[in-house]
């Protein structure tokens, strides 16, 4: 593989709550590629979203990661009283990412006929798909998702696989965290629970 590293752990290791998740973790993730993290509840694979994304450091070890990569995790970090697409282009100006990504996301995520609901009437599975409309149209390559097919129904799912693919073929990177089949194909798989 030649693509270019996107994310790197080299012997990383973390405590939570005075509890050792995991030693010697060395990682690459590189442009195309996709890695999934799987394991119990509390294994660390959320710890290894937030030590990718910069929010937790290591407790040994080094982490480094592509510049401000796409975050999702279970805060949908959006204001509940704007609607869909308003809620999104204020973020989407933040990014510095021209409104057209913002509406061709929120149209890979199915989400035009909901463009002026306010995001607090959503549902959750309609919630979670405006997340992942604002890390597509974010623009980074690398993109760190925790749980992304969680409340999504089998359409979504779809669309959500789809996404990836997409992404990738362009040459981005996925880390994601799962209990479930989200339809990456080719990825690697790694044991959260089997490192402790
Ligand atoms: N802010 C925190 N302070 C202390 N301990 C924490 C904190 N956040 C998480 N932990 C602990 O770290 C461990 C790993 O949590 P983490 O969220 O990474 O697990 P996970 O594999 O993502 O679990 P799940 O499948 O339930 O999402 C757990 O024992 C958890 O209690």
């Amino acid at each position: 593989m030649t693509g270019a590293v996107l994310l790197s752990f080299d012997g990383v290791a973390c405590r939570r709550g005075g509890r050792r998740l995991f030693s010697g973790l060395s990682i690459d993730l590189r442009a195309g590629e996709a890695l999934v993290l799987t394991g119990p509840n509390g294994a660390g694979k959320s710890s290894i979203i937030r030590l990718s994304a910069g929010l937790l450091a290591p407790d040994e070890g080094r982490v480094a990661a592509s510049a401000s990569p796409g975050l999702l995790t279970h805060d949908l970090a959006l204001d509940d009283m704007l609607g869909v697409e308003r809620a999104l282009r204020f973020w989407a100006r933040l990014d510095g990412v021209e409104e057209a990504a913002v509406r061709e996301a929120m149209d890979s995520m199915d989400l035009m006929p909901l463009a002026p609901v306010p995001v607090r009437m959503l549902s959750s599975g309609q919630k979670r798909r405006v997340a992942l409309a604002r890390v597509i149209a974010g623009g980074s390559r690398l993109w760190l998702l925790d749980e992304p097919g969680v409340g999504l129904d089998a359409h979504s799912l779809t669309l959500l696989a789809d996404a990836m693919r997409r992404h990738r073929a362009a040459g981005g990177g996925v880390l994601a965290a799962t209990h479930m089949d989200i339809g990456l194909e080719n990825a690697r798989v790694l044991d959260v629970g089997a490192m402790a």
